[in-house]
């Protein structure tokens, strides 16, 4: 098992670099995608009720090879490497998630994405097959000690107007909406990527790592959703052979899940099957259709029995802490990360 520590793209600064590595952290999972354009970026992920911001540009410098070549280099540096881009730029691909007329050309494009991340020596992609995306989380002072802490309280039911997906916009809004369309044409469209992007990863040396859905409900502003019930991991697996084929497993978003399957259960099965390639890891109370984020040490999941099934089945991914609730000082953020850091390097050093 591999510490790691996870970075927005506006954190990528040798002082966070340093930060990692001073909380124990070897492996860096990386954003490129700007989820804050067009707002003021702050350290906590984003949230609220308008769309993150504008999508970028796929000629975006970041994406490019000699980019991510040279974040590689500035990581070992300061005795780091990135493990794992997390998530498409929404420019990237909206027409693969949308079944558009562009996708096979967007196809070609992510193709071209995954083998520079070979070049670099990045072990993985994260990615979130989702339309809607990561949307209607609220913050308020709900965990311990009154701290800032990620709820949800409902399924956000407002339609996606045109020229919006996965919380962002990537064109001018238009007069319509995305209309409502069946779960297994969702699945359908993952099936036509991935029967294209894995032959690619597979040959770059790189694992394509899919995120669960966040808030995990079925129906998401009017679309459907893709893994929402901890059994749907499993027919994601089933998808494609190929060990490139693999998940970015949340902790936090499988234990908010109604429906079939048993968090402890589902992570021991995808973890001896070695299809996880990076855990998010975070805690939280409840399920949805409410629940709250908490500290690690306070929610319904038991950390230290997520790790011994990790270590059981010989897990040699990366675990980074998810979000957490902020604490009251001049550094929200850090000091939060700095606290889920600590909890998570002393409960493994406790299982050696
Ligand atoms: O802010 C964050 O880091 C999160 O909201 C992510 O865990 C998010 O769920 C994933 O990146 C989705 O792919």
């Amino acid at each position: 098992m591999k510490l790691g520590f996870g970075l927005y793209r506006h954190q990528l600064t040798t002082e966070n670099f340093r930060f990692a590595r001073q909380c124990g952290a070897q492996w860096l999972v990386v954003h490129l995608v700007d989820y804050f354009r067009g707002h003021r970026a702050t350290d906590n992920q984003p949230v609220g009720e308008d769309a993150w911001g504008w999508a970028g540009d796929p000629d975006d410098p970041v994406w490019s090879e000699e980019f991510l070549a040279q974040l590689q280099e500035q990581a070992e540096k300061e005795g780091l490497r990135i493990w794992a881009i997390e998530n498409f730029d929404p420019s990237m691909w909206y027409d693969i998630l949308l079944d558009g007329p562009r996708k096979e050309e967007q196809m070609q494009f992510l193709q071209e994405v995954i083998r520079r991340l070979g070049r670099a020596g990045i072990a993985v992609m994260g990615y979130n097959f989702s339309i809607a995306g990561v949307v209607g989380r609220k913050t308020g002072p709900l965990a311990r000690g009154q701290a800032e802490t990620v709820f949800v309280d409902g399924p956000d039911e407002r339609p996606i107007p045109d020229g919006m997906v996965w919380n962002m916009w990537y064109r001018e809004r238009g007069s319509g909406h995305i209309p409502f369309f069946p779960h297994d044409e969702l699945w359908r469209r993952l099936k036509w990527f991935l029967d294209r992007l894995i032959p690619v990863a597979e040959e770059a040396g790189v694992k394509l790592a899919a995120h669960p859905d966040d808030p995990p409900f079925p129906v998401l502003r009017q679309t459907p959703r893709l893994i929402y019930e901890p059994w749907m991991f499993q027919k994601l697996i089933d998808l494609h052979p190929s060990s490139a084929n693999a998940l970015e497993f949340c902790v936090g978003t499988t234990a908010e899940m109604q429906g079939d399957g048993d968090l402890y259960d589902v992570l021991d099965s995808c973890s001896r099957q070695g299809r996880i390639a990076y855990i998010h890891l975070r805690n939280v109370k409840g399920k949805i259709p409410s629940y709250q984020e908490t500290f690690l040490d306070e929610g319904d999941v038991e950390v230290r029995k997520v790790l011994q099934i990790l270590q059981k089945n010989n897990f040699d991914g990366v675990i980074i802490p998810d979000h957490t609730p902020l604490l009251s000082c001049a550094a929200p953020w850090h000091a939060g990360m700095a606290y889920a850091m600590g909890y998570i390097r002393a409960m493994l050093q406790s299982l050696e």
